[in-house]
């Protein structure tokens, strides 16, 4: 499969929701024929990955990605979710695997500079991602190095969950951050978990340029009614 275009994250829509579809909320025994069915409406692939520790959750690995990448042209965005001791590593592997744009965590801060130096040698864009609980503010001395910021709405590494109330109020705190922090390349404001019928025109309104959709892509009555909705919020 082809490969995004360099300037992909330049390019994506600002006139509308951007979609990232989580693969994490796809048909996985049939995971081909499921990527293949949102191709055309997903703007990014979203893949999730937990170590079991600094996430409760085991999820996805490199081969996934290449095989992925294989089967799909949209960028994929992958979500590490692991501990400083193995990041470094498992940027390396996800950036061999394929993977267009790599998110740490905010709270991997002992390590954090590291992995975007690594990011930036090997010419992968990097993201940060923040737990709901954490201020947002921590993110600031790392923005101007960012493409994606991306603020999670329920506990980490869950799905299934309601939005946290306060996401409205953190992504209005991370828009700030991302205007003063004196970039001049693109950076998009993400709200990932959480994402439902009633929580996505809020978080739209309170600055959120894409939304990680899991159940209410995968498990629309009708994609293409569902992607209608979405873009025309
Ligand atoms: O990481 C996630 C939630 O944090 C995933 O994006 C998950 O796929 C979301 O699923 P759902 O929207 O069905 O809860």
């Amino acid at each position: 499969m082809t490969r995004p275009e360099k300037n992909w994250i330049a390019n994506l829509p600002a006139n509308r929701l951007i979609a990232e579809f989580s693969v994490w909320s796809a048909e996985l025994v049939r995971l081909g024929d499921d990527l293949a069915r949102v191709e055309s409406f997903a703007d990014i692939l979203h893949v999730d990955v937990a170590d079991g520790h600094f996430a409760p959750a085991m999820l996805f690995f490199p081969d996934l990605v290449a095989s992925v990448r294989r089967v799909s042209s949209r960028p994929i965005h992958v979500h590490l979710m692991v501990a400083d001791s193995i990041l470094l590593s498992q940027v390396e592997q996800f950036i061999d695997a394929g993977s267009d744009l790599i998110s740490i965590h905010v709270e991997n801060e002992a390590v954090a500079n590291a992995a975007l130096d690594l990011l930036d040698r090997r010419n992968v864009a990097a993201g940060m991602v923040i737990k709901v609980d954490t201020p947002v503010e921590r993110a600031a001395k790392f923005a101007s190095r960012l493409s994606f910021i991306t603020l999670l709405g329920t506990a980490i590494g869950v799905k299934g969950h309601g939005l946290d109330e306060r996401a409205g109020t953190r992504l209005q705190q991370a828009s700030k951050i991302i205007a003063d922090c004196g970039a001049t390349h693109r950076i998009v404001l993400a709200a990932d978990g959480g994402i439902r019928e009633h929580t996505v025109p809020v978080l739209r309104q309170a600055g959120a340029e894409t939304v990680v959709l899991g159940s209410l892509a995968f498990n629309a009555p009708s994609l293409e009614e569902r992607m209608g909705w979405l873009h025309a919020l």
